[in-house]
């Protein structure tokens, strides 16, 4: 069809003007819709990208549609309805875009600085929606809007750091009293969730008017692309203005250039009183990789220690979890003796917890009279987990990186080259399998993606290794390699 051919040939045009890299991360799925008269109309899947491109492309699209037919006038960017029938979720957005910190009303053309830290939205629905009119931009990685102070559980092992959390979040930018309040504990403690409870909870408070999450993964990936697009300077004075940082999985920051960045903006936000909250997996003195100006510089506030979740915080994690899960369908039950048991004996972390309850509430849907000796078969991998010793994500990617020659981050980055894409479903797959991590937290981990692109990622690979001896085998290697 001529229109297709139209469309084709802009396409290739566009993808000589700014390289094959921002054309796959931006026009990859950008698909013709309608032409009529003067108008041409194309499509995307996500709201957060029909923004960036109308922000920064559009000019140029039009210009390029125009050199091909100069009856062409105006150039439309439009949302693709889901395919999945699943509303457009806070983490879709994200996932399929990590760089969420892009205006959203857009009649500005043009990103200045200013417009970015003004309008930045972080393609964060829920947030968005709930937030007061008053507050203002966010962005970076995902929010998820169930990590609440509500929904944390209080116990003797978090109870300090609860309480350093809840004040920040309720005191606002300049009434800073622990800075950088540093949290850290081993791995599924509830350091993600405390963190994300503080931006939610600070972005509901007049007084934080803006307030950015990001996992240090995401901050090196989102600065790395700026270098790369010549737009670090437009980030920096994004980053400047904001009142509440909140940086998750500090153990991951990495790179002599981004440490340096980063630095700089912790310098510069604490000498500005501006609020800065780090959690890493240990304590700030122990992160040997970092660079020790960064280091002295996190050690310069509070840091707190959290402590496993005692029996009494078990069952009530349990109970919450349940309780919420009954809100989606009150059908849903697991006795209280059942509950008490699972908490007795899964004792690692709030992750095998969480891992052990979605297993019960599984399995419960077609055997719905387990037994506790039935219970203990489900769940025997799970008892005494922490005592042999446990995979973690982070390995995973290491392992695959390494064995496919492409690095960590752009595992967890946006890119979507063959190459890349492959390694990250394999690994993926690997930490669906080896962990027992659930989907949303795995795409988390994979440069916030939505957990129905881990969904995919497993069921392909699935598919694959059924009918592929050598990826079989590659797998099982990566297995070997893994838990060596
Ligand atoms: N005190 C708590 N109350 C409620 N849920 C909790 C609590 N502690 C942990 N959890 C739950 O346990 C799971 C793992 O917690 P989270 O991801 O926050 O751990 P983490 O310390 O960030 O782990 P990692 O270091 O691996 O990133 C989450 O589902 C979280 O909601």
């Amino acid at each position: 069809m001529r229109h297709n051919a139209l469309f084709e040939r802009v396409s290739a045009r566009l993808k000589a003007q700014v390289g094959p890299d921002v054309y796959a991360s931006w026009f990859g799925r950008l698909k013709l819709h309608s032409v009529s008269k003067s108008v041409v109309r194309l499509s995307v899947p996500t709201t957060f990208l029909k923004s960036w491109i109308n922000n920064r492309y559009l000019d140029l699209i039009t210009s390029l549609f125009q050199q091909e037919d100069a009856e062409i006038l105006k150039i439309e960017i439009l949302v693709r309805t889901a395919t999945r029938g699943a509303r457009p979720s806070l983490s879709d957005e994200a996932a399929q875009s990590p760089q969420v910190e892009v205006a959203s009303p857009s009649q500005n053309r043009r990103s200045t600085p200013q417009s970015i830290a003004q309008h930045a939205t972080a393609a964060i629905g829920g947030v968005q929606k709930t937030a007061p009119s008053n507050s203002g931009p966010l962005f970076g990685s995902p929010l998820d809007q169930r990590y609440t102070f509500d929904s944390f559980v209080e116990g003797s092992s978090n109870r300090v750091a609860l309480a350093a959390a809840k004040t920040i979040a309720e005191a606002g930018a300049g009434a800073v009293r622990f800075n950088p309040l540093f949290i850290h504990s081993s791995v599924g403690l509830g350091k993600t969730h405390l963190l994300q409870a503080v931006a939610n909870a600070a972005i509901q408070s007049p007084r934080n008017s803006r307030v950015v999450y990001l996992t240090a993964e995401y901050f090196m990936w989102r600065f790395a692309t700026a270098i790369r697009d010549n737009d670090a300077l437009s980030l920096k004075e994004a980053l400047r203005n904001i009142d509440l940082l909140v940086i998750d999985d500090m153990q991951f920051l990495q790179g002599k250039s981004i440490q340096h960045e980063f630095c700089h903006l912790l310098n510069m936000l604490l000498d500005s009183a501006k609020q800065v909250v780090v959690a890493a997996d240990r304590a700030p003195w122990e992160l040997e990789s970092l660079d020790p100006r960064v280091r002295s510089r996190l050690q310069g506030g509070v840091a707190i220690e959290m402590d496993g979740p005692d029996y009494e915080m078990r069952l009530e994690i349990l109970k919450q979890r349940l309780e919420t899960a009954r809100r989606e369908d009150a059908s849903l039950d697991i006795p209280a003796d059942i509950l008490s048991h699972v908490a007795r004996n899964i004792t690692a972390s709030g992750r095998e917890l969480e891992g052990a309850f979605n297993q019960l509430l599984f399995r419960r849907s077609f055997e719905p009279q387990l037994s506790i000796e039935r219970v203990d078969e489900l769940l025997g991998h799970l008892v005494n987990a922490g005592e042999p010793r446990r995979v973690r994500i982070e390995d995973i990617q290491r392992v695959v990186a390494k064995h496919y020659n492409v690095s960590r981050q752009e595992l967890v980055s946006n890119r979507r080259t063959r190459v890349i894409v492959k390694p990250r479903q394999i690994a993926m797959y690997l930490a669906k399998t080896l962990t027992p991590r659930s989907f949303p937290e795995i795409g988390r981990r994979f440069g916030g993606r939505d957990h129905t692109t881990v969904l995919h990622a497993v069921r392909k690979i699935e598919d694959l290794i059924s009918g592929d001896t050598k990826l079989s085998h590659e797998i099982e290697l990566l297995k070997r390699l893994i838990n060596e």
